[in-house]
């Protein structure tokens, strides 16, 4: 961070939204073997025991706290009474680290959304990690904890295409509400990250592709994808190192890069370099998407006649 002192994790409570699973997991895995005590929350009781048993695994020691709780955060009271039973073991002192990972995609076409999906898509991709941060922040500051959120957008939230209508519009979100709190929360000491990962390979990348349009997956094979293991090692650095825009891999640091605007750099030369390539392959690399969404008209309208969105 600032004098080039990194963040340790050891004996610091870290809350994972999204802990049973893929990127959640992953960290709370890094987390549990550098020291820390760690609690994660999802909805599933049965996800979550499993994932705290390879949790338990991880353990660095035996002083630390490793525990899970069933709660859906997309809610202000979801999200506050997860706090709260998190906070239980340590004396009702909330945790100082809060890793939102909570989150899921549905991928399919803008004319096919109405307005209970598009309201869906916002609760998975936006609220299920904004309410999580307005809980955990009205705690960290009446409790005087100095502490991180972190939240995980994704690529998505620099760029978007055919397909992702339901879901890229809540993660652009997240970054607006990033921008907004890394500046504020600095009043409290509270420091702010936000992620952008590419496709990783996890459970809820399965579940997507089920829904997702043919070609939307193909535009998608540019990203040859990460493991979770992979993203969830990159936020870790990039909390240490304290970076506000984290990403892992040539393609989102090409994005963040190119997008900055006034956000906090993580380094000034490394970013100019990936902007300046980004300044001269994202526009040609952007055609080649828009020519692939043409050449697939012919092939959609007949998905939306058979679909019975369009007479025969
Ligand atoms: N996979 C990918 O390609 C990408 C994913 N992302 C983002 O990364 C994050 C993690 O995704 P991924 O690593 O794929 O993990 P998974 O989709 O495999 O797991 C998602 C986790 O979130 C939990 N969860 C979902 N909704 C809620 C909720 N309302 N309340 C509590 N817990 C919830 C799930 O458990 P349960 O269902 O039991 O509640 C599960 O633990 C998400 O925000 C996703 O949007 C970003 C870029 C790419
Ligand atoms: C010169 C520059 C070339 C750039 C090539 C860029 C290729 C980008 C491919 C799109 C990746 C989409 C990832 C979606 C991640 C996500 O959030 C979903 N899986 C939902 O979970």
């Amino acid at each position: 961070m600032f004098f080039g002192k990194k963040w340790d994790p050891r004996g610091r409570h870290c809350f994972i939204t999204g802990g049973s699973s893929g990127t959640g997991l992953a960290l709370a895995i890094i987390l549990a073997r550098n020291g820390a005590d760690v609690s994660i929350v999802a909805r599933n009781e049965k996800r979550l025991r499993e994932a705290l048993e390879i949790l338990e695994e991880a353990r660095e020691n035996g002083g630390q706290v490793l525990r899970a709780y069933a709660y859906a955060v997309d809610s202000e009271a979801g999200s506050q009474a997860a706090l709260k039973a998190a906070s239980e073991p340590f004396g009702g002192r909330c945790p100082e680290a809060l890793f939102l990972c909570a989150g899921a995609a549905r991928p399919s076409y803008w004319v096919e959304q109405t307005e209970d999906t598009l309201k869906q898509g916002m609760q998975t991709s936006y609220w299920a990690q904004a309410y999580t941060a307005l809980a955990g922040s009205k705690e960290m500051v009446k409790q005087g904890v100095k502490g991180k959120i972190v939240f995980v957008s994704s690529v998505l939230a620099f760029f978007s295409m055919v397909g992702y209508s339901p879901y890229s519009p809540g993660k652009f979100a997240l970054r607006g509400l990033a921008e907004s709190l890394q500046s504020e929360l600095q009043l409290y000491e509270i420091d702010v990250h936000i992620s952008f990962p590419p496709t990783i390979f996890t459970p809820g990348y399965q579940e997507e592709n089920k829904t997702k349009p043919s070609i939307t997956l193909k535009i998608e094979e540019t990203d040859g994808g990460l493991t979770p293991e992979q993203v969830a090692a990159g936020i870790y650095k990039g909390v240490q190192s304290g970076d506000f825009h984290i990403t892992t891999g040539w393609i989102g640091d090409t994005f963040r890069a190119s997008t900055a605007g006034s956000s906090p750099r993580n380094s000034y030369m490394w970013d100019a370099l990936y902007a300046a390539w980004g300044y001269v392959f994202l526009p040609a690399w952007r055609k080649t998407v828009d020519w692939q969404v043409q050449q697939h008209r012919e092939e959609h309208y007949e998905y939306l006649r058979n679909c019975g969105f369009l007479a025969m």
